[in-house]
């Protein structure tokens, strides 16, 4: 830990990701959805200079990697953005910082500017280097702003669905009001049943090929934002995501480590661990389920290898 890291890195997680995502509905707010470029854009920005300037102030000593900090904001400002967004931590920094925030500011972009869609997230995690070599995720947390939840690992281990939006009753998804905050344990699938998020808008067609071999009955269920999919397995909207043919370690960092927390299988898609943190950020492919639906699903992809995107 860095000096002035605080006490609980799991709940900045959350209030970092709360509060981005609540300035993200009020983007929605003031732009409107007549201009879905202009929104996707200043959603973006405002909510990674948001969180590179939070995380300046409250983890100083800390790298970060954040998606809106690479190339695709570099292009924004060349556009002629009206405000030039903070840095990410150079790369031979956070290869050898103990501790590097990865965030993705806006994940679901295009969901964000749909007028009326709830699946897109922000991403607040944190990757700690270890003694003996490698790193792991320390902490992480999912905010869904749209339906007033966030998901998030807890100090005292395990994992937390937490209502963020006090105000107002909220219904789940299983129409059960929820108390502020209640245990995460991702839940187990109906036998014989599987229902597996994918993309919305490209989804992979090996996993048309894999629900075909499964003997089970698959659902195939279209849901936008890597977060959101993986938020909808822990709340048991799905019992599955699998995805394949690209993504970025912020795509995935901080709904991993809270889908681990909360019990659930998190790897590769050929069943490796996950690694963050790594030179090369692009992290293509994850499988994210019950444990009791792992080894189903990891021989299931094996056996379709042929049909893997490269
Ligand atoms: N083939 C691919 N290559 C690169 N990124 C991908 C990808 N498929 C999905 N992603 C990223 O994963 C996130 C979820 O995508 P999807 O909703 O299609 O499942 C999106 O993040 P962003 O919205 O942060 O860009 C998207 O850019
Ligand atoms: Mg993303």
């Amino acid at each position: 830990m860095t000096e002035t890291a605080v006490a609980d890195d799991h709940a900045l997680a959350a209030e970092l990701a709360g509060a981005a995502g609540r300035l993200l509905l009020g983007v929605r707010d003031e732009v409107g959805f007549a201009d879905a470029r202009a929104l996707k854009d200043t959603g973006d920005l405002r909510a990674h200079e948001y969180l590179m300037a939070a995380l300046v102030e409250r983890c100083p000593g800390d790298a970060v990697l954040s998606e809106e900090g690479r190339s695709s904001v570099a292009g924004k400002r060349a556009r002629g953005a009206d405000r030039a967004p903070t840095r990410n931590t150079a790369d031979a920094e956070r290869l050898t910082a103990g501790r590097v925030w990865i965030v993705d500011p806006l994940d679901g972009t295009r969901e964000f500017s749909e007028e009326g869609r709830r699946d897109w997230a922000v991403h607040v995690a944190l990757w700690e280097r270890l003694p003996g070599g490698g790193g792991r995720l320390a902490a992480g947390a999912v905010a869904l702003p749209a339906q007033g939840l966030i998901l998030r690992t807890a100090a005292t281990g395990g994992a937390l669905l937490v209502r963020d939006d006090p105000g107002e009753p909220l219904l789940t998804a299983t129409g059960r009001d929820l108390p502020r905050e209640v245990p995460l344990h991702a839940p187990a699938p109906e036998a014989g049943k599987l229902r597996v998020a994918v993309s919305r808008t490209r989804p992979p067609e090996f996993v048309r090929v894999l629900a075909g071999k499964l003997d089970l009955d698959v659902e195939l269920v279209p849901i936008g934002s890597a977060g959101a999919k993986i938020s909808a397995v822990l709340l048991g909207e799905v019992d599955a995501y699998v995805h394949a043919g690209g993504q970025y370690e912020w795509d995935s960092a901080a709904p991993a480590a809270v889908a681990l927390a909360a019990g659930a299988h998190a790897s590769r898609v050929d069943g490796a661990p996950l690694a963050y943190n790594r030179e090369d950020p692009r992290l293509p492919d994850i499988l994210v389920c019950h444990p009791v639906s792992a080894s189903t699903l990891l021989t299931g992809i094996r056996d379709v290898g042929g049909a893997l995107p490269e």
